[in-house]
């Protein structure tokens, strides 16, 4: 790109930057000295037109020409422990303590769509997550928060439609009109097939309940996104950074075709996707990815999927730092890595963020833990100064080079996914490559060579094949009582006992009819939640009409 140009799109974003809200804030070194909104070239830069300027296609260093300056990013704690009661509690200390919104986490029963009285829920309930087993439990998980002022995250994929349908429940019950809603459902049942492992039935019915919800929201909710494309469970699961970021836009195209599939406008439903990182321990590599996700997506959503509107080609993005760099040995060293990681995603230019606690990698935090994680956050939010200039790191030799280079990866991999389906579009590839075990294959062959440099010592972690020796104190861990279990199966059965099974009976009747023929599923679900159908009950009743799906056996 010239000078001229150059100039010219300066002018651009100072004149955004100008009309934008800014925080009420210095915007100083620590030292005083002053520091412009952005940086960028002062001649001509040949690499410029793929880098630009924030807040302007193709958004590499940022959706807002403010950055950090409009509105830092949301601290957002993934928790969730035992009952509603207790899951509760946490957030109402989250929120006290200055996290700016939720993220719940659902125990495995739930995940997996069953009771906490299933035969196959027993030693499960309230463990790694909060136990929901009808829209009772929604109403006090969220006691006493607004759920027309919070946004709120939830983290479920398999059952996640019968979820909304308890959060929407619970949100009327508050008062609170519907439409107002905003928050994010994780819903990306792609991952789930490729890495997580949290399906319910085969993709067809999964991918209709999606497009019901994508519907339903573009319709009737429009800030709320009902899909967090995910690449953290692949990441988790053993691939490279380029995997990650190919897979998971890979998996967003499938659901952009979903969407168009069903003659949904992209511009009005593409805002409604958002994504969902990992954030490694390889600093640069790291912030090279998120620069790279944000310029690849704007770029499809544009010239492949004709999306017109900035919202409409924005990756926004969620992150949570490494859980598979921690390590059981020193744990304390776990908050050096991950305040690390989060510098990187903020360093990215991550919208929210989840930090884990150090002793998350023996079980879920306890309250200290969980603290210091929130805190680290806020270490660096408020004492570095980083949320001063958009993209610091844009223009860098090494992290411009990166980004070109994991795009260049990323672009490899979408070429050898649409080869593997049978209609050249992005989801029949997908979809054999689940079937075929292929995603999961070239996850495994990364972590095997990861697992093999640890081993012979070329990668080295820290207490773990160096520097080993430690006068550390075994650490407290939170241990969830068996007592949730027994206490949450005497209320199920109380509220069982005490609900009109005549109208759940004609609900859930009604919502198998539609699932038989073909209208959008929300209503009808929505009607068997409010009249208090528990979640099991509703998967199970779906289950009759879709079946459940088993992963063919591979060698
Ligand atoms: C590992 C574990 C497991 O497996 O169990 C998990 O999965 S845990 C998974 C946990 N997952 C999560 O927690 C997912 C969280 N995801 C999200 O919260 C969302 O999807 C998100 C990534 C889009 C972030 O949403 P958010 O509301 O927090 O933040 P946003 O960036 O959208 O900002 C809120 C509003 O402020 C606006 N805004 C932001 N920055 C600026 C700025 N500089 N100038 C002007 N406006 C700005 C945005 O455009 C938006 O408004 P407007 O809307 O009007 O544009």
């Amino acid at each position: 790109m010239d000078a001229e140009e150059i100039e010219a799109g300066r002018a651009r974003w100072q004149a955004r930057f100008d009309r934008s809200a800014k925080r009420d804030a210095e915007f100083r070194t620590l030292s005083g000295l002053e520091v412009e909104p952005v940086y960028g070239p002062a001649g001509d830069d040949p690499r410029f037109e793929r880098i630009g300027w924030p807040g302007e296609y193709p958004f590499t260093r940022g959706l807002h020409a403010t950055g950090y300056r409009g509105k830092t990013w949301t601290i957002r704690q993934f928790a969730g422990f035992g009952n509603a009661r207790q899951t509760n509690e946490r957030y109402k200390m989250i929120l006290g303590a200055g996290g700016g919104g939720l993220s719940v986490a659902f125990d495995m029963p739930t995940l997996m769509g069953r009771d906490s009285d299933d035969p196959r829920s027993l030693g499960e309930v309230g463990h790694c997550g909060v136990a929901i087993d009808s829209a009772m439990d929604m109403d006090l998980l969220f006691d006493g928060i607004p759920l027309g002022d919070i946004t709120t995250s939830m983290t479920i994929s398999g059952p996640a439609v019968p979820i909304f349908c308890m959060y929407v429940v619970a949100a009327e019950r508050q008062g609170v009109p519907v439409g107002r809603l905003n928050g994010t459902l994780q819903t990306d049942i792609f991952k789930e097939y490729i890495a997580q492992k949290e399906w319910l039935f085969a993709p067809e019915p999964h991918l209709r309940l999606i497009g019901d919800l994508m519907e339903f929201c573009a319709a009737e909710i429009p800030a709320y996104k009902p899909l967090s494309v995910s690449g953290y469970h692949i990441r988790e699961a053993g691939s490279t950074a380029a995997q990650e970021l190919a897979f998971t836009l890979a998996d967003g195209f499938g659901y952009v075709e979903l969407g168009l599939s069903r003659g949904l406008d992209v511009d009005v439903f593409a805002p409604g996707l958002s994504f969902f990182f990992d954030a490694h321990i390889d600093f640069f590599e790291e912030i090279a990815k998120f620069r790279a996700a944000r310029r690849i997506w704007a770029r499809w959503m544009r010239d492949v999927y004709g999306a017109k509107t900035d919202k409409a080609q924005w990756l926004r993005f969620h992150t949570q730092t490494a859980g598979v760099s921690l390590t059981a040995q020193q744990p304390y060293n776990n908050v050096v890595r991950t305040a690390i990681e989060a510098l990187a995603a903020v360093l990215g230019g991550t919208n929210s963020l989840h930090t884990n606690a150090l002793d998350e990698v023996l079980a879920l935090p306890t309250q200290k833990a969980a603290e210091i994680a929130l805190r680290t956050q806020q270490v660096i939010m408020e004492e570095t100064e980083v949320v001063n200039v958009a993209d610091p790191l844009g223009g860098s030799w090494y992290v411009e080079a990166l980004t070109d280079r994991l795009e260049r990866e990323a672009e490899a991999i979408f070429a050898k996914i649409r080869d593997m389906g049978s209609d050249g579009t992005m989801t029949s590839g997908i979809l054999r490559g689940i079937e075929d075990g292929w995603f999961m294959s070239e996850i495994a062959e990364a972590a095997f060579d990861y697992q093999r440099k640890l081993e012979k010592g070329a990668k080295r972690i820290v207490g773990v094949n160096c520097h080993t020796a430690s006068a550390e104190e075994p650490l407290e861990i939170l241990r969830v009582s068996h007592e949730v279990e027994r206490e949450q199966n005497r209320v199920l059965a109380e509220r069982r006992a005490g609900r009109d099974q005549a109208a759940v009976d004609t609900a859930l009747a009604a919502m198998v009819e539609v699932a038989r023929g073909e209208g959008n599923m929300i209503p009808s679900m929505l009607d068997a939640v409010r009249a208090e159908a528990t979640l099991g009950e509703i998967c199970d009743a779906l289950r009759g009409v879709w079946g459940v799906y088993t992963e063919p056996a591979r060698f």
